[in-house]
């Protein structure tokens, strides 16, 4: 794992910007379109209003939620919502948006559907994901029910997510799928994540899930 501090999310917005516009920039000279990876959650906003205005050919870049919230775009909760707001502007409202999310069916019966929809841009370029301080990522969860399964080297591209406490179901990326990335990024802020990350790296995955994804990734870090 590598470490990348800043002194403070204003820097770490831009700096991050700047590694995934890179990158990404990198992968269209080679490729004929890229696959960009973001999270939802409040970490993120920062860096996708600094990256929307990047010069790069955002028409041929795909971007896919990590995760989603099992609710329609317009909601506040939804990600797909986050992302159109936030990243999807500027010079990057070219980009195309791959939701993950199916009105009218449950995550269970969407998942296939959807995996089918992501299958063809896979694998990953670039995937920024967040973490929660109980070292959640995307939407894998300590102890959650299918953890082993969403933990599985053949675990399905897409799985549904039901945590109770939760205000809604979601649907996740698997590990696997995050960590075959060619570029991996994990964004915190905050003494308290800092902390929960050390101890991450101490502990299973099942227990925390981020720990699954640590050996491939940049971890950037700001108070
Ligand atoms: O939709 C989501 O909730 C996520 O994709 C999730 O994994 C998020 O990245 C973390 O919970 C961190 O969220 P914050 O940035 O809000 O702390």
């Amino acid at each position: 794992m590598n470490i990348v501090e800043y002194p403070d999310a204003e820097f770490m917005a831009m700096g991050l910007a700047d590694v995934i516009a890179a990158q990404l920039s990198a992968v269209l000279r080679l490729a004929e379109r890229a696959l960009l990876v973001v999270p939802g959650g409040s970490t993120p906003g920062p860096v996708f209003d600094t990256l929307c205005g990047a010069r790069l050919d955002w028409g041929r870049v795909d971007v896919l939620p990590s995760d989603e919230r099992w609710r329609p775009q317009a909601h506040i909760r939804s990600n797909a919502g986050l992302i159109a707001q936030r990243l999807l502007c500027e010079r990057a409202a070219e980009a195309r948006l791959i939701p993950l999310y199916l009105e009218e069916a449950s995550p269970e019966e969407a998942a296939p559907r959807l995996a089918e929809s992501v299958a063809p841009h896979l694998p990953i370029d670039v995937a920024l994901v967040g973490m929660g301080g109980d070292m959640h990522t995307a939407s894998i969860f300590p102890r959650m029910p299918g953890i082993e399964a969403a933990l599985a080297h053949d675990a399905p591209t897409l799985l549904p997510v039901r945590i109770e406490g939760e205000p809604e179901p979601r649907i996740t990326l698997a590990a696997h799928v995050l960590r075959s990335a060619m570029h991996l990024h994990v964004v915190i802020t905050g003494d308290d994540k800092r902390a929960a990350l050390e101890r991450a790296r101490g502990l299973d995955a099942a227990e925390a899930p981020i720990a699954a994804l640590l050996d491939d990734a940049t971890v950037h870090w700001a108070p």
